[in-house]
C-alpha cells in the first residue's frame, strides 16, 4: 500500500471505526467501574476505591470530550487524521492505564470471590476493548497490556500456586490475543481496502457516466437504440432535434411507424449483424420540410454476442449538403457569360473561366501565375490603378470601364467589377474580378446619342441639342459680353418640292441645304435642324457693340440666303429655293426658350416681307406674340361657352336666283365683339381647336338644311362648308360627314364642301380617297380660292369636284389689273372645259358680276347681293328678294 493517499484514506476509515465504537466502549467501562467500585467497597479502602473510580470517570469524560471534538472536526487530511488518532491513542491508554491500576488497588487482599471477580472483570474489559479498539492495532495492544498486564503480576505477586496458574493463563491469553488482534486488524484493514476500492469505482463509474451522458447530450450527433422489434428503447437529446422531437416523445417509438421509412432498411439490416450507411433526404413529418442525414447504424449484443438491438448514429447534413449546392451554383456560375478572374491578395491570377477566354484570347494556363497586369492596354496612367486599389482595398469594391488588350492585341473597352473575398478574421484571401465587354454598348450609347441629339437626315444637332448649346452660349455670353446671334431659317418653297415631287426630292434639298449652310459658316459657329425646314445658326463671340454685331449677324445672314439661293440638283430636276431668316441677338443670360421663339417671329415677319429675307426681332413682335397667346385661351374658353356663330352669305344664280349660301364662322368674343375667322381659324388649326369647331360647324350647316327643307323656296339651297386641312385629314372624316347628314336625313347633295388648293395637294392619294368615298354619298365638292396656289392643274382632272371658286383677289381687280381680268376669263374657260361649274366670290359691283356673265360665270357671292349675315337676316333678306 504505498499510495500516501490511500494509506491516509485507510486510517481515516479506521480512525471513523475507533471513534463510532468510542460511545459504547466508554458507557460499557463506566458502568463497569461502577460495579466494580461498587462489588469491592467492603473489601477496599473507600478512598481508594472513590480514588480509583474518581479517575475512571475523568478519563471517560476526557475521551467523550474527543469524540466530540473529533466528530465536528471531521478531518480528512493525512495530518488530521494522524492528530486525532494520536490523541485516541493517548485516551486509551489513559483508560487501560486506569484499568490496569485496578488490578492492583482494588485487588482485596482477602476474599477470593472478590479476587476472581475482578481478574473475570479486567479479563472481560480486555476482551471488549480489543473489539472496540481492534481497527488500529496499537490502540489494541496498548489497552490490552496496559489493562490485563498489572493483573498478571499482581497475581504472580501472590504467591499462591493458583492464581500463580491464573497469571500464567492471563499471560497466555494475551500473548494470545495479541496475535489474534494482528489479523484482525488486518482483516479489518483490507476490509477497508476493499471498501475504499468500491467506493472509488462507484465514483469512477459515475464520473464515467456523467461525462457519457453530457458527451451524448451535446454531441452533434443524434444516437439512439432499438430493438429487434424495432422499437426505440434510447435516444439521445441531439437525435431527438434532428427529428424536430423530444426524447419523451421518441422513445417508445415504433421505427415501423415513422412517417418517413426511408431508413427503415438500414436498421432492419443492422438487426441481421451488418454495418450499414444511409444518406438522404429524411422528412420526420410531411409538413416539415425535409433534412439531409447521414446514419451509419450497427447490430448491439448482448454479453453472449446474441444480437438485442441496433445502435444507429445520425448526423444532420443539411447544412453540407447546401454548401455542395452552393458549389455547384457557384461553379456554374463561375462559367458564365461574363469573363472571371480570381486572383491571390497580391494580384497573382489563380484561375479565370471559359468566358474570360473566350473575351481575351488567352487560355487559362497562359495567365495562371501572372498579373492581370498583362492585360494592361496602356490607356490608363498610374494613378487610375493606384485610386482602384485604394477603393479596393478601403471598401472591398471596385466598378468601372476600363480598355483592356486582347491577346490579339485589339483594344477593348470592359466593364470590370472587382470584389475582394474577406475571411471571417478580416483578411483578404482572394479577389474576384468579372468583366464584359462594353465596346458594343458604348457604340451604341453613342449611336443612342447621336439619336437622341442629331437630326438622322442632315446629321445636323437637333432642337435638343440646340438648345443645350445656346444654353452654353448664353453662359458664355454673359461672361466675356460678347453678343451671339440666333438666327431662325425657314426655307420657302419646301413644301411646294414635297407635295409636288415627294419626300425624297425634299430629302434631298435638305441634306443639301444642311450642307450649304455648314460650309457657309465658321467651324466655331453651331448650325442644326430644328425639324422640318427649319434651321438654326448661333453665331457666338461677335462683338461687345450691339451694332456691329448686328451688322455681322446682317452680313452672315445674307452670305447664307445667297449660299442657298444657287439652283439645285435634285437627282436631275433643277430645283430654286430661298429662304427667311430671322434673327435675335443676345448678350445677357436671357431664355434660351424665349429667344427662340424670338427669332422664330422674326422669321415670321421676314416670310411676311416677301420671303428671302432677314429680319431681326422687334419687341413689337412679342407684343403680337402674346396677343396669339391671349387669343389660344379665350379660343378654348369659347368653344366651351358656345361663343362660336354662323353666318350666311347668298350665292346667286345670275342676278336674282339664290342657290344657296356659304356659311362663315363668326366668333362672339366678350369683349373683342365680333372677331373674324381670319383672325382665329390657322390659330385654331395649330392648336387642333379646329377639330370640334369645325365638327359643329358641320353638324350646324346639316341642321339649317333640315330647316329650309321645310319651305318650298328654301328646299333646293345648298350650303357650303369651308373645311380645313387638320379636319379634313382627320382618319373619320368621311364618317363624320356621314353621322352629320344622316343624324339629319338630309339629302347629301345640298352639302357642298370647300377645299383649298394647298389641301388637295397635300396628301393627295388621302384627298383621292376621301373625296371619292364622300362623293359616291352624293356630297359636292368645290375648290376653294381657286388660281391663288401653285395652281397644278393636272390634278383636278382626278378630284370629283363640282366647283371651282375664283377667288375675290382676281375678282377685285376686274377693270382694274388686266392680268387678273385675263386670269378670272382663263378659270372660266378651263372649269368649262372640265365640265364643271364655277362661281365668282367677292363681287361687290354690278360692273364685276357683269363681266363675270359676260366670260360666262354666272354664279357669283359677294357683298353685292348681301354680305355674310345670321340666319334670320338672312331670311328676311331672302324674302324681300322674292318680293322684288
Ligand atoms: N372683301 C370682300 N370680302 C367678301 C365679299 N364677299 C365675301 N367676302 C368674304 O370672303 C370670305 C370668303 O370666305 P373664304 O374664301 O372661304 O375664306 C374664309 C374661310 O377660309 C375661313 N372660314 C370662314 N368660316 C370658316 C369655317 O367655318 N371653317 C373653316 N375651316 N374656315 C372658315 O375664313 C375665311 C374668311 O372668312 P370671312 O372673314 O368670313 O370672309 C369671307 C367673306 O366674308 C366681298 O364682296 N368683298
Amino acid at each position: 500500500m504505498s499510495n500516501p493517499n490511500k494509506q491516509t484514506a485507510i486510517q481515516a476509515a479506521q480512525l471513523r471505526q475507533l471513534f463510532a465504537a468510542s460511545n459504547a466502549s466508554l458507557v460499557s467501562s463506566t458502568l463497569l467501574a461502577a460495579i466494580l467500585a461498587y462489588m469491592q467497597r467492603d473489601m477496599i479502602d473507600s478512598s481508594i476505591v472513590l480514588t480509583w473510580l474518581t479517575l475512571i470517570v475523568l478519563v471517560a469524560v476526557s475521551r467523550t470530550l474527543l469524540v466530540k471534538a473529533y466528530r465536528s472536526a471531521a478531518p480528512e487530511q493525512e495530518a488530521g487524521t494522524r492528530f486525532w488518532l494520536k490523541r485516541f491513542r493517548i485516551g486509551v491508554l489513559a483508560v487501560g492505564l486506569v484499568w490496569g491500576a485496578a488490578g492492583f488497588l482494588m485487588f482485596p487482599a482477602n476474599g477470593p470471590q472478590h479476587q476472581i471477580f475482578l481478574i473475570f472483570m479486567l479479563a472481560g474489559l480486555s476482551a471488549g476493548g480489543v473489539v472496540a479498539f481492534s481497527a488500529d492495532l496499537q490502540s489494541a495492544v496498548l489497552f490490552s497490556v496496559t489493562s490485563l498486564l498489572p493483573i498478571i503480576i499482581r497475581l504472580f505477586a501472590t504467591g499462591d500456586s493458583l492464581f500463580m496458574a491464573m497469571g500464567m493463563a492471563g499471560l497466555l491469553y494475551l500473548g494470545f490475543m495479541i496475535v489474534s488482534l494482528r489479523r484482525i486488524n488486518r482483516s479489518i484493514t483490507e476490509n477497508i481496502v476493499l471498501h475504499l476500492d468500491a467506493a472509488e469505482r462507484e465514483e469512477a463509474m459515475r464520473i464515467s457516466e456523467q461525462r457519457y451522458r453530457l458527451l451524448l447530450k451535446h454531441s452533434p450527433i443524434g444516437i439512439f437504440h432499438y430493438d429487434t422489434d424495432l422499437i426505440v428503447t434510447y435516444c439521445n437529446e441531439p437525435f431527438a432535434d434532428i427529428l424536430r422531437n423530444t426524447v419523451e416523445g421518441i422513445v417508445g417509438l415504433d421505427i415501423k411507424s415513422f412517417k418517413d421509412r426511408s431508413i427503415l432498411a438500414a436498421l432492419r439490416q443492422a438487426l441481421k449483424g451488418e454495418k450499414e450507411v444511409y444518406e438522404g433526404e429524411y422528412k420526420p413529418s410531411p409538413d416539415t420540410a425535409g433534412i439531409w442525414i447521414d446514419m451509419t447504424c450497427a447490430p448491439s449484443r448482448d454479453g453472449t454476442g446474441k444480437i438485442v438491438g441496433g445502435i444507429a448514429i445520425i448526423r444532420d447534413i443539411s447544412e453540407r449538403k447546401q454548401a455542395e449546392d452552393m458549389l455547384r451554383v457557384s461553379a456554374i456560375a463561375f462559367e458564365s457569360q461574363a469573363a472571371m478572374i480570381v486572383t491571390s491578395p497580391d494580384a497573382v491570377i489563380l484561375r479565370v473561366n471559359r468566358a474570360f477566354t473566350a473575351l481575351t484570347g488567352y487560355k487559362a494556363e497562359e495567365v495562371l501565375g501572372q498579373t492581370p497586369h498583362m492585360l494592361n492596354s496602356g490607356r490608363h496612367d498610374r494613378g487610375f490603378f493606384a485610386g482602384m486599389w485604394t477603393l479596393l482595398r478601403e471598401t472591398g469594391h471596385w466598378q468601372g470601364e476600363i480598355w483592356n488588350r486582347r491577346k490579339n492585341g485589339l483594344i477593348v473597352a470592359e466593364w470590370l467589377t472587382i470584389a475582394a473575398v474577406v475571411a471571417p478574421d478580416g483578411r483578404i484571401t482572394h479577389y474576384v474580378g468579372t468583366f464584359s465587354d462594353i465596346t458594343e454598348n458604348k457604340d451604341a450609347v453613342a449611336e443612342i446619342h447621336r439619336l437622341a441629339y442629331y437630326d438622322p437626315l442632315t446629321h445636323l444637332p437637333n432642337r435638343r441639342l440646340l438648345q443645350d448649346r445656346l444654353g452654353q452660349e448664353l453662359v458664355a455670353g454673359a461672361r466675356n459680353g460678347l453678343y451671339g446671334a440666333i438666327l431662325f431659317l425657314d426655307l420657302d418653297n419646301f413644301k411646294t418640292l414635297n407635295d409636288t415631287r415627294g419626300h425624297d426630292a425634299g430629302d434631298q434639298l435638305l441634306v443639301e441645304v444642311a450642307r450649304r449652310l455648314r460650309s457657309t459658316v465658321r467651324e466655331c459657329d453651331i448650325v442644326g435642324r430644328l425639324g422640318g425646314d427649319e434651321f438654326l445658326v448661333l453665331l457666338a463671340d461677335l462683338s461687345a457693340d450691339a451694332e456691329v454685331a448686328a451688322m455681322q449677324t446682317k452680313q452672315v445672314g445674307e452670305k447664307l440666303l445667297e449660299a442657298l439661293a444657287y439652283p439645285y440638283d435634285l437627282s436631275g430636276y433643277e430645283f430654286h429655293c430661298s429662304a427667311s431668316i430671322g434673327i435675335r441677338l443676345y448678350r445677357d443670360q436671357e431664355i434660351a426658350e424665349e429667344l427662340l421663339r424670338h427669332a422664330d417671329l422674326a422669321m415670321y415677319q421676314a416670310k411676311m416681307a416677301g420671303r428671302n429675307t432677314v429680319r431681326f426681332f422687334d419687341p413689337s413682335m412679342q407684343a403680337m406674340a402674346t396677343a396669339r397667346a391671349d387669343l389660344e385661351k379665350d379660343l378654348r374658353r369659347a368653344l366651351a361657352h358656345n361663343q362660336f356663330k354662323l353666318y350666311f352669305q347668298p350665292q346667286m344664280y345670275r342676278n336674282d336666283q339664290v342657290v344657296g349660301a356659304e356659311v362663315l364662322l363668326r366668333w362672339q368674343h366678350p369683349e373683342r365683339g365680333l372677331v373674324s375667322p381670319l383672325e382665329f381659324i390657322s390659330l385654331a388649326e395649330k392648336t387642333s381647336l379646329i377639330l370640334p369647331i369645325g365638327r359643329c360647324v358641320l353638324d350646324a350647316a346639316c341642321t339649317q338644311l333640315k330647316l329650309w327643307e321645310r319651305s318650298a323656296y328654301s328646299r333646293q339651297f345648298r350650303l357650303a362648308v369651308n373645311v380645313s386641312a387638320r379636319q379634313f385629314r382627320t382618319v373619320d372624316f368621311v364618317e363624320q360627314v356621314q353621322q352629320a347628314l344622316n343624324s339629319k336625313g338630309i339629302n347629301p347633295e345640298l352639302l357642298e364642301l370647300e377645299l383649298t388648293e394647298s389641301l388637295v395637294l397635300e396628301n393627295i392619294n388621302d384627298t383621292i380617297l376621301k373625296m371619292h368615298a364622300l362623293r359616291d354619298m352624293g356630297v359636292r365638292f368645290s375648290l376653294d380660292d381657286f388660281g391663288t396656289g401653285y395652281s397644278s392643274f393636272s390634278y383636278l382632272t382626278q378630284l370629283p369636284f363640282d366647283q371651282l371658286k375664283i377667288d375675290r383677289s382676281f375678282v377685285r381687280n376686274i377693270g382694274v389689273k388686266t392680268s387678273d381680268a385675263v386670269i378670272v376669263q382663263t378659270i372660266i374657260g378651263m372649269a368649262h372645259n372640265l365640265g364643271i361649274e364655277v362661281i365668282a366670290e367677292g363681287v361687290e359691283t354690278e360692273a364685276q358680276r357683269l363681266f363675270l356673265e359676260q366670260h360666262g360665270c354666272h354664279a357669283c357671292q359677294g357683298f353685292l347681293f348681301s354680305k355674310p349675315v345670321p340666319i334670320e337676316e338672312f331670311i328676311v333678306w331672302h324674302r324681300r328678294l322674292r318680293h322684288q
